[in-house]
């Protein structure tokens, strides 16, 4: 497990917890901390039902919610028929718009006077794979990390040549100092303050690579934690290309949106400090 904060410094033993433990994470009575995963679907209509089935069998998880946003196929009634709890976006809005409607639906459903739900967020198309992100939990359960971060296993058939990836890697480390493995994993197990924090979210697919610059650069705690996953990874046919063009626009957006306002906020604080 590597964990960082804003200050970029890793190793788990170098640093500083996230936190004392939260009220909410103890198992008395009705302070037993709840997770709520978020599956942010378009077209998972084969993957999805063995995704909630597993998703529900990750321990503390009482709400599995989907967001189908705007499938043309039958993922919402797929879903709803293994047992999760389906929303629907009525014309697709992208990942990161699913992700934002899901953590608005979860806190309509948090309960008055208890801690608010974690936040594990997971792709459709994990299988029954999905209860493999159970150990993004424990370190945010136990106030060690705001964001734990999957690291998946090399998938067999993936296709790409690091370009995205390598992108959003060293621009968070330029920007925050840490260095993730896997800058695009979207399997993140999250508090609602760092959700809250961190939002609005980046668009589409540029939403962990903003959402993990603005996490540190805020000062929250994030790690990556291996989970033994298989999804059904972009080949390196036109299709995948096309796809990870769309990743490369949206990672950019992403990115230059943070240097832009980095800068107006140091502009900003000079003129505060000599006024
Ligand atoms: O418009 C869309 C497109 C996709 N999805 C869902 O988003 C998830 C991820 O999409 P996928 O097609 O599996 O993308 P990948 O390229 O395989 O995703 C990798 O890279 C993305 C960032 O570019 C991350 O969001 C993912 O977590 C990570 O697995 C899946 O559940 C999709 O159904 C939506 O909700 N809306
Ligand atoms: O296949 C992947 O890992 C993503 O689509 C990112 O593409 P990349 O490998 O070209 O960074």
């Amino acid at each position: 497990m590597t964990q960082t904060n804003a200050l970029g410094r890793t190793g788990v033993n170098a640093l500083p917890v996230a936190k004392t433990r939260r009220p909410g994470s103890t198992r008395q009575g009705k302070n037993v901390q709840r997770v709520a995963v978020i599956i942010p679907a378009k077209d998972e209509a084969e993957r999805i039902a063995s995704a909630v089935r597993s998703a529900r069998a990750i321990p503390h998880v009482d709400l599995v919610l989907v967001v189908d946003d705007g499938s043309e196929d039958d993922t919402s009634n797929v879903a709803r028929g293994a047992g999760a709890v389906v929303v629907r976006h009525s014309h697709n809005r992208g990942k990161s718009a699913a992700m934002e409607t899901g953590a608005a639906v979860v806190a309509m459903r948090d309960a008055d006077g208890r801690p608010p739900r974690l936040l594990l967020f997971i792709d459709g198309d994990l299988g029954d794979t999905a209860v493999n992100t159970a150990p993004l939990v424990r370190p945010v359960l136990e106030g060690v990390a705001d964001v734990a971060i999957a690291l998946l296993p090399k998938q067999p058939g993936a296709g790409g040549r690091g370009i995205v990836v390598g992108t959003a890697r060293k621009a968070i480390q330029a920007m925050t100092g840490w260095s993730p493995k896997q800058p695009l994993s979207g399997m993140r197990c999250i508090t609602r303050e760092a959700f809250e924090a961190a939002t609005p979210l980046a668009k589409g697919w540029g939403v962990e690579t903003g959402m993990t610059i603005d996490l540190l650069r805020r000062g929250y705690v994030a790690v990556e934690v291996p989970c033994d996953l298989r999804h059904r990874p972009s080949a390196n046919d036109l299709k995948g290309q096309m796809h990870r063009a769309a990743q490369y626009r949206d990672v950019l957006v992403a990115i230059n949106f943070r240097k832009v306002r980095g800068a107006m906020d140091s502009v900003r604080h000079t003129n505060q400090v000599r006024h």
